[in-house]
């Protein structure tokens, strides 16, 4: 297929950007490089505008012809979002509609939506399963949680089929070591984690040791980016084949905590990272875990890569590549 990438020269579109080159589509990234980077396209066509440029878009898409538009370009920060919401629904909600508005002048009719976890908020049942209520307690979750009903209500108007991947945490990076996220003060905990590794930080905090889990430290989900990746192109299979619009979790439906996953670096590295235990950072639900149940069955994805050593291996070896790569 033809196909246009937004925020594909980021962390995660650039993996997906690869794999869809390789499954044999036609790729064509659009990326005004805030947080992304030109090599991260690997020699894919890059279109370097902002979303909210509606003539370069309109340009793009009536040039391209596209037959599918995945679309990653957000702005990813929960901190950042609860600082400045205005930027978060001017770029992530915003944005959306207005490329909602530009896929309907273009005639294209199908979206692959990056959504998240952070939809749900704090859940009260884990795993949470994708009919969960939908309470976001910060501006990005918000954000999200807007664009999702948009795409879904034009769906519903037979303007448009979506899939919607809720993305639980995402992390890892190319076990080819050409990809992996290289975002200038990450907060991601397994990024930090090894940053901290490679002798880039003093030390990392643990936020919060009082949480009612086993260790007392918050658990997540811990997606492989790769087979994140894959989930999006089985998602096109999908749609190109008639399927309906779906919405579905992206994790693999088991968690591992704050401790254990610092436990992992410290395997990988071989050497006891600097930690020290602080208070509860605002906004974190003790446990975020997928039911993973539903893509498994629609989308026939079977995970590759549940392994959280693998998964800290890549993302460590990708940190350490980190200065040709910045
Ligand atoms: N990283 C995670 O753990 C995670 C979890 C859940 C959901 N997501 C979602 O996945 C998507 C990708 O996230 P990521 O981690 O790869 O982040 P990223 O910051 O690495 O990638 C975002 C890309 O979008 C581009 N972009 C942003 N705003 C743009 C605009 N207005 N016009 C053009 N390009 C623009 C950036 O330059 C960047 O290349 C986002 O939609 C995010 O909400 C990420
Ligand atoms: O230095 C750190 C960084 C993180 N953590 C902890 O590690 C866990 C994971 O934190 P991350 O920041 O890596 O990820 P989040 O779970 O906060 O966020 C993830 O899920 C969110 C949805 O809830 C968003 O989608 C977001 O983009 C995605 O990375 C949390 O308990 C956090 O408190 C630490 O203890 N120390």
């Amino acid at each position: 297929m033809r196909l246009l990438v937004t925020g594909g020269a980021g962390y995660i579109g650039s993996h997906v950007t690869r794999q869809l080159v390789e499954a044999g589509h036609d790729v064509t990234v659009y990326d005004n490089l805030g947080s992304g980077f030109r090599w991260a396209t690997l020699g894919a066509p890059l279109v370097e505008a902002d979303l909210a440029d509606t003539a370069r878009l309109d340009a793009t898409l009536a040039a391209g012809r596209f037959e599918a538009v995945l679309h990653f370009a957000a702005h990813i920060v929960v901190p950042e979002s609860v600082a400045d919401p205005l930027k978060y629904y001017a770029n992530n909600t915003r944005n959306t509609l207005g490329l909602l508005q530009a896929l309907l002048r273009h005639g294209v009719r199908r979206l692959v939506f990056s959504s998240t976890a952070a939809v749900y908020g704090t859940p009260e049942h884990i795993p949470v399963s994708e009919s969960a209520p939908l309470l976001p307690i910060n501006p990005y979750g918000a954000s999200k949680l807007m664009s999702e009903r948009m795409i879904s209500d034009l769906a519903a108007t037979g303007a448009l089929d979506h899939v919607t991947l809720r993305y639980f945490n995402v992390a890892g990076a190319d076990p080819g070591g050409r990809l992996g996220q290289a975002t200038p003060a990450a907060t991601h905990l397994i990024k930090v984690a090894c940053e901290l590794a490679c002798g880039k930080r003093e030390r990392i905090d643990v936020f919060g040791t009082d949480y009612p889990t086993p260790d007392g430290t918050c658990v997540r989900d811990y997606i492989h980016v790769e087979d994140l990746a894959r989930a999006h192109v089985l998602a096109l299979d999908h749609l190109a084949a008639g399927g309906q619009s779906l919405t579905l979790n992206c994790g693999y439906g088991h968690g591992y905590s704050v401790r254990e996953v610092l436990a992992a670096v410290e395997r990988q590295h071989g050497q006891a990272l600097t930690v020290r235990d602080t208070d509860r950072r605002p906004g974190d639900p003790a446990a975020l875990v997928a039911d993973s149940s539903r893509i498994r069955s629609a989308l026939g994805w079977q995970p590759q890569h549940d392994d959280l050593d693998f998964i800290v291996r890549t993302a460590l070896d990708w940190e350490r590549s980190l200065p040709r790569a910045g």
